[in-house]
């Protein structure tokens, strides 16, 4: 007869330093996990104050109140007669760890610190803790907290890398980086006949992302058998990741339970009952044998605790879950959940009336309200399914009528404003019509106003201050000059754009008023080549789409136009990218691609090997040589390598103030959090590095010089032998 348990893994929706809410998503999960019948709760990584702390984990305060919410789940009726695996800081003989509290009716069986950190990108655990001393060291660790003292009856906890021995089996838990690490914890505790462990995690999401980590976890327990539960944050908890869920359950490489990878639900439990003689007949390989009898040894910790459910005495009919096939969303999809889960996350948090947009009739700008628009489906969703925490929040944030907005459009109507600010000589017909379609087709409340006048003002203030008349370069201007003209129009909008958002709700008579968030909307591959102004109005609040290339851009409105049906929107995809920031001519339209001396898929691809393959100059040149081969002259290549890298460098200044954005991409720019670069960097032309690429240009050519010489040689001695050939052939024929 098998063995069953059930078990219970969720994704939270924590928030930093919400001590109160994550303490009762984390109770609330416990709940569900003991009235789903199971016998162990998974919980993510650090859930009681959030995993995204950042420089709080360096306060005691962040500590001393993780404590205090852990007495408060540990007493609370509802989360008695389960083993809970809990995430917390804890702060031994001065050092700071990442832990995991595994505790049974109100007592602690042992802290577990976490013993690889995570350090990259867009992680700084060694900034904040240790690693833990060594694998499977124990020690002791003594409880600060007084209350906790009462409720363990003791002083003192084992704290370290250990395993929980029930009578009838046995788990331990590894944590999120651990997984990622070639030794992982896993591999060890399987040998040591460890039926069950558990990950938790603090995990964000990147496009395309999922699949690493599912066959990571997947492979955790295919190789070596066994029970891999793995739990994570799910949402926005501050910063500019999204944790993507996905909790998981698997047995020996199975899925039996997989959560939401997005979500707006804040407390998601996902169930299981496995068998684990399933996993002892699997492990009973000679070859596997051999390896457990020399694996190190664990200390272990014991309880008189059963995990198997009791059920299966009862109730014959209790079967194990079914395997399940992996669910994935396609990269289009990716980003039209992660941005809305996102910014939903971010407008019900901040406790503003809503979004607004600088709608420019471009791409991006497009793209960004797509995002808000793809935001409003899914509430509207939420709303239809009775989703009681998105009812109470769309209560609070829509408030211009009684009744609950419930489509997409009404709910857009309510929290997104656009605002159209043109030029009567820069602006097109065109871009000033589709702002105004795309406004209609997915129900923004939009303002279309002309900024003349403010652009006029301030080109007076230098005309009469100075006598100075500033023209632009088709006038016969020098650049610099028509440069600044351009710039007073995107600063402008800017200071606009954050006019209408504080003032739209109470234009709109919204009670209680309130302001609106800006949205920014500059792409990838604008932010690296620096072709954007420096504070202009995409200088905003947040921005949706910010690590995003128009290559993937393109593809998501292409996705959008058909899921969400608003045809409208290929008219943006068939558009110039034009900035229109000098006056339009009958021969002349101002064009991105040409003022940046580069095209958007070329700057995706640099953008790419820059960062993801961590190429320099040189580096790049060598590699798109032999890549652009068929298309390109090595001195073309060489140029535009050299352009690429000369604007980034003049220009990476502006990186210091782009506008926070959601990170969905491991070639992400951004300067703050996740591509730590120099701001004042040398201009490149003139360099050791263009130096180098000029010598190995010139080797280039010399070596393609020569090739060309062989092939025609080769291709007259090809000809005289055809001739040779011929002369025999006729002379046979003779
Ligand atoms: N090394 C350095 N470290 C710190 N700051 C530095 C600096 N060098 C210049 N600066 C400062 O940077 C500023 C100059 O940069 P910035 O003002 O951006 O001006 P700039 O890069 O000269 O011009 C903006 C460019 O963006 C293009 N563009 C394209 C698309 C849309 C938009 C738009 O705005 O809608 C703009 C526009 O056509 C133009 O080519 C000045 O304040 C200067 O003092
Ligand atoms: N006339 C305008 N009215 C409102 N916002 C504008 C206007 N022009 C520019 N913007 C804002 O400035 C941002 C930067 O302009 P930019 O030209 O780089 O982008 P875009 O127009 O959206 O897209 P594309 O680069 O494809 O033309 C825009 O995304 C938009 O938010
Ligand atoms: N919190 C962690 O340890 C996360 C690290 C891991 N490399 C990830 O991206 O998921």
């Amino acid at each position: 007869m098998g063995r069953l348990v059930t078990v219970s893994t969720c994704s939270l929706n924590q928030w930093a330093l919400d001590f109160i809410g994550n303490r009762e998503r984390i109770i609330e999960s416990i709940r569900q996990a003991k009235a789903a019948k199971s016998s162990l709760r998974v919980g993510p990584e650090l859930e009681i104050c959030g995993y995204g702390c950042l420089d709080h984990y360096l306060e005691t305060d962040t500590y001393d109140h993780s404590w205090e919410q852990l007495v408060i789940i540990l007493q609370h009726p509802d989360c008695q007669d389960v083993l809970l695996d809990i995430g917390m800081p804890v702060e031994h003989l001065n050092l700071r760890y990442n832990c995991r509290i595994i505790a049974l009716n109100g007592k602690i069986l042992l802290i577990r610190p976490k013993l690889s950190l995570a350090n990259d990108g867009n992680y700084r655990e060694m900034r904040h803790f240790s690693p833990w001393k060594a694998a499977r060291h124990v020690e002791e660790y003594t409880l600060q907290n007084k209350e906790m003292q009462k409720l363990q009856g003791a002083f003192k906890v084992p704290i370290g890398d250990a395993i929980i021995k029930t009578p009838d089996t046995s788990f331990a838990a590894e944590t999120c980086e651990e997984l990622f690490t070639p030794d992982s914890p896993h591999i060890d505790l399987g040998l040591n006949g460890v039926e069950i462990v558990t990950n938790s995690s603090g995990s964000h999401h990147t496009l395309r992302k999922l699949d690493v980590r599912l066959s990571l976890i997947l492979e955790a327990s295919r190789k070596g058998g066994g029970i891999y539960i793995y739990a994570n944050q799910q949402g926005c908890d501050g910063d500019r990741l999204y944790y993507d869920g996905s909790a998981l359950i698997c047995i020996n490489g199975e899925i039996v339970g997989q959560g939401s990878q997005f979500s707006l639900t804040d407390v998601e439990v996902v169930t299981a009952t496995v068998d684990l003689e399933v996993v002892r007949s699997f492990r009973c390989a000679p070859s596997r044998g051999l390896q457990a009898n020399k694996a190190p040894s664990y200390q272990t910790i014991e309880t008189p605790y059963e995990l198997c459910s009791t059920e299966s005495d009862l109730n014959p009919y209790l079967a194990p879950s079914p395997y399940l096939k992996p669910r994935y969303h396609t990269p289009e999809e990716e980003i039209h959940l992660s941005t809305g889960c996102y910014l939903w996350d971010y407008l019900r948090r901040s406790g503003a009336a809503g979004y607004l947009i600088p709608l420019s009739g471009g791409l991006d700008s497009c793209a960004t309200a797509t995002t808000v628009f793809g935001m409003c489906r899914i509430v509207s969703k939420e709303l239809y399914a009775g989703n009681e925490q998105v009812i109470a929040d769309v209560k609070r944030i829509c408030k211009y009528s009684d009744k609950l907005p419930i489509t997409p459009k009404q709910i857009c109507n309510q929290i997104f404003h656009s605002v159209y600010m043109g030029m009567s000589k820069q602006s097109s017909k065109e871009t000033r019509a589709r702002a105004s379609a795309l406004s209609s087709a997915i129900g923004t409340y939009h303002n279309d106003i002309d900024i003349d006048n403010v652009y006029e003002a301030q080109r007076n203030l230098v005309v009469k201050g100075t006598g100075f008349e500033p023209k632009f370069r088709k006038q016969g201007a020098p650049y610099a000059v028509s440069l600044a003209l351009e710039n007073i129009q995107s600063r402008s909008r800017m200071v606009t754009a954050y006019l209408f958002a504080q003032l739209g709700p109470s234009i709109r008579n919204r009670p209680g008023g309130g302001g609106l968030l800006v949205l920014g909307s500059a792409n990838v591959g604008e932010a690296l080549r620096g072709y954007y102004t420096k504070y202009d109005c995409s200088s905003a609040d947040i921005n949706p789409i910010g690590s995003i290339d128009k290559d993937d851009l393109k593809k998501f409105i292409f996705w959008c136009k058909n899921e969400f049906n608003i045809p409208v929107l290929q008219e943006f995809l068939d558009a110039t990218p034009t900035a229109e920031l000098e006056p339009i001519e009958e021969d002349y339209a101002q064009s991105d691609e040409v003022d940046m001396g580069m095209s958007y898929s070329q700057l995706s691809i640099m953008g790419r090997l820059r960062k993801v393959s961590k190429l320099g100059p040189y580096g790049m040149f060598e590699h798109l040589v032999r890549e652009w081969k068929d298309t390109m002259t090595a001195r073309e290549v060489a140029d535009l390598v050299k352009r690429f890298y000369h604007y980034y460098a003049i220009n990476r200044h502006k990186m210091t103030i782009l506008t926070p954005s959601l990170h969905s991409n491991d070639y992400s720019p951004d300067d703050n959090r996740f591509d730590l670069r120099p701001f004042l960097l040398p201009p490149f032309y003139q360099s050791w590095q263009f130096k180098r690429i000029d010598e190995l240009l010139a080797r280039i050519e010399k070596y393609d010089k020569e090739e060309e010489k062989r092939g025609k040689e080769e291709d007259s001695g090809r000809g005289e032998k055809k001739r040779e050939d011929v002369n025999d052939d006729s002379e046979e024929v003779d």
